[in-house]
């Protein structure tokens, strides 16, 4: 896919994706804090590919994930990451194809979009169905994620998709079968929970009718 080498865990200085606060807060009396991560809303599409009867899905490295990864003694601050210890491969994820809500259009806009830049699929804005929207996390960071679903055919393909600029997003198809095997799995699913969510609404409420 794509060569992760030069690995070194920094400080964090300042993002434009997440701003690290501490909340104080009294409940019931008693003074509190927690720290807390604030991040972008999103957007998360599952695609189906009703000629080929293929869910369309996207792999790439995930940062987060790798890190996850390592042993915390192993991750200091400027202590170079080993990757043979820690193969950067564990940080690939399979995902719905999903964005961050950085500009001024309808969530639908949005996903379209992603739909095009990350699968390469060109579809109408219309056709999206909208499934809902929750919480992406509550732990130390939350947004909302808008889930929506769509059917694509081959005809609407206009790119291989891969993602836009400094993205580099591999379009992964699976069967029904496929996803029903990687979702079920005993060991870890190298996947966030929209996806489980998203897979499971679909084989709930459209894979009986293909
Ligand atoms: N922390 C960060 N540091 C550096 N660059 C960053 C960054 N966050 C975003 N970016 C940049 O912005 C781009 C954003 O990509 P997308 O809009 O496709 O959102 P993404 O799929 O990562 O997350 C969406 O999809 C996944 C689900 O698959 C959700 O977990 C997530 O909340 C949702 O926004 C990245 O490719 C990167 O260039
Ligand atoms: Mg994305």
């Amino acid at each position: 896919m794509n060569k992760i080498t030069d690995v070194v865990m920094k400080p964090l200085e300042k993002s434009i994706y997440l701003k690290p606060y501490t909340m104080h807060f009294t409940q019931n009396g008693q003074k509190k804090t927690w720290d807390l991560l604030g991040i972008h809303d999103s957007v998360a599409i599952i695609i189906y590919n009703k000629l080929r009867k293929v869910l369309i899905l996207v792999k790439q490295f995930r940062p987060a994930v790798y890190l996850g990864t390592i042993d915390p003694q192993d991750r200091q601050i400027d202590h170079p990451i080993d990757t043979a210890k820690y193969p950067p491969e564990n940080g690939i994820t399979i995902e719905l194809c999903a964005g961050i809500v950085d500009k001024q259009l309808s969530l639908a806009e949005i996903a379209r979009e992603e739909i095009l830049e990350e699968c390469g699929y060109d579809v109408p804005v219309g056709s999206l169905e909208l499934i809902g929207s929750y919480r992406s996390g509550v732990g130390t960071s939350a947004s909302v994620q808008t889930a929506y679903y769509c059917e694509v055919t081959d005809a609407m393909k206009v790119t291989q998709g891969g993602g836009t600029d400094d993205e580099l997003i591999d379009v992964v198809e699976m069967t029904v079968a496929e996803v029903k095997d990687y979702v079920t799995q005993r060991d870890v699913v190298n996947s966030p929970p929209s996806f489980l969510f998203g897979i499971y609404w679909f084989l709930l409420n459209k894979s009986s009718k293909y």
